[in-house]
């Protein structure tokens, strides 16, 4: 059934009474989301899936060896050192899948608006009992157990049962379609308070009071039935192949989303962001397209909505790096529904810098908070009148060598039994007009609302 080996490791972990034990096989070909949906039964509630934009990496999550959670001040600083004593004396060959925390932090931990979120602390990683890892075309499944117990080669052998089994009912799923879900009712719940919202904040902005905030709303979406992970998984792999995908799971709740937009990314001490801000809609045809791309290059009030990003962005990078470059003007970043302006940033990082201590930093960006950043996220907490909860705030992964990936979790739902929230925000500058952000919603609601079976004009 599969190619065996590659290793079991036993390593203690610092300061602790815990062993981590990790024992990694390679598989034939294996498709993610078949593993994922293999977990339906024994680990609802207890899963993850991500996938990057260039479809380079998978990783799929079921059950968990460990979770790190906080309700902290310091959350960034309490994740980065309890996955750091984790993993301190953990020793992976190059090529080789290492385990993976994952995870998210919410856009802001201040926030006290009640509804959907209610619960949900304010930093939410686990590490996966049983994690697929598919990379240069190679597919692994690893084992995580972590531990206080001596005797745990029972345990463990358990685990190898339980993962051949998770293998092989994935490989009976391989090629399971998906329905969508079907909608009963659909209600854009603070409709009026998000006019008056974007009205109020502009005001504010003519008065100097801030230069940029980004207001955002939900949509409530009820459906008949109680749709499932991996039918929401299915319908955005085969709709937004463009865009990172990401689902995470904590009990009766499904976040999930396909964002275009990377917060952070660190391979080898070299860090790349983007800022992605400034939209506009996709043209019919062709030319259309490319008209709609030009105009939006040359809008006076997008560039500003992308240069306060970029400002931002760069300004981090350079107290962090070593040397860094960023574009003297954007591009345009296409996608399904939507264009962008996007700049990449890229440098190297200093020895003592980090992934999440650039998560801390960049968080929360002026294309999802503001500028200046406090200035916003008070004027957010005051108008929005609604609980982000993941929307807009980091999402993604590390490894034990302080590689990763994190992604702002735009274009994003959360699911909770028959009921779905999607949100959307778009840049308030001095010259905003409400309809046109109000318009520019109802583009970003469209991939989530494609996927749980809403009608698109
Ligand atoms: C806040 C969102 O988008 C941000 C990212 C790209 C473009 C944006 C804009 O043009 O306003 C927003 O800053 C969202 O999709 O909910
Ligand atoms: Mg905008």
């Amino acid at each position: 059934m599969q190619q065996k080996w590659l290793k079991t490791t036993e390593v203690e972990v610092a300061s602790n009474k815990l062993s981590f034990y990790i024992e990694t096989i390679e598989v034939n070909q294996l498709s993610p989301l078949a593993f994922f949906a293999a977990g339906e039964r024994k680990y609802k509630g207890k899963r993850f899936f991500w996938q990057n934009r260039e479809k380079t990496l998978a990783i799929v999550g079921l059950g968990q060896a460990i979770i790190l959670e906080n309700r902290r001040i310091d959350r960034f600083d309490d994740i980065e050192f309890k996955w750091k004593e984790l993993t301190k004396n953990i020793v992976m060959e190059e090529q080789e899948p290492q385990p993976i925390l994952f995870g998210g932090f919410t856009f802001d931990p201040e926030n006290v608006e009640p509804g959907e979120w209610d619960g949900f602390p304010s930093s939410y990683f686990t590490v996966a009992t049983f994690q697929l890892t598919k990379q240069h075309e190679k597919t692994y499944v690893s084992i995580h157990l972590i531990t206080d117990r001596q005797d745990s080669s029972a345990l463990f052998d358990q685990l190898r049962e339980e993962r051949d089994q998770l293998i092989h009912a994935a490989q009976v799923k391989e090629l399971k379609t998906y329905e969508k879900p079907e909608i009963r009712t659909i209600d854009e719940r603070n409709k009026d308070n998000y006019f008056q919202a974007v009205q109020s904040v502009t005001n504010l902005i003519r008065n100097h009071k801030a230069d940029k905030v980004v207001i955002a709303r939900s949509l409530e979406l009820e459906f008949k039935g109680q749709p499932s992970s991996p039918q929401v998984i299915y319908q955005i792999l085969n709709e937004q192949p463009e865009s990172y995908l990401f689902a995470l799971e904590r009990d009766n709740l499904l976040f999930f989303g396909a964002t275009p937009e990377r917060l952070v990314k660190v391979e080898n001490q070299y860090a790349y962001s983007a800022c992605v801000a400034g939209s506009i809609k996709r043209g019919k045809t062709a030319e259309e397209d490319k008209k709609l791309g030009e105009q939006l290059l040359n809008d006076s009030k997008n560039l500003k909505e992308h240069q306060y990003v970029v400002d931002m962005i760069a300004s981090t990078f350079k107290k962090h790096c070593e040397h860094y470059k960023v574009p003297k003007r954007p591009k345009l970043l296409k996608i399904r529904d939507i264009q962008h302006l996007y700049t990449p940033v890229e440098g190297k990082l200093f020895d003592h810098a980090t992934i999440l201590q650039l998560v801390k930093h960049l968080h929360p960006t002026p294309a999802l908070g503001g500028v200046p950043r406090n200035k916003a996220l008070e004027m957010i907490r005051e108008f929005e009148k609604m609980n982000r909860g993941l929307y807009a705030g980091p999402v993604g992964w590390m490894d034990a060598d302080g590689n990763g990936e994190f992604v702002v979790a735009i274009r994003s739902a959360a699911l909770i039994d028959d009921k779905a929230y999607l949100y959307a925000g778009g840049g308030i500058v001095a010259d905003s007009n409400p309809m046109t952000e109000y318009d520019e919603t109802l583009v970003k609601f469209r991939p989530m609302l494609r996927a749980l079976g809403g009608q698109i004009q």
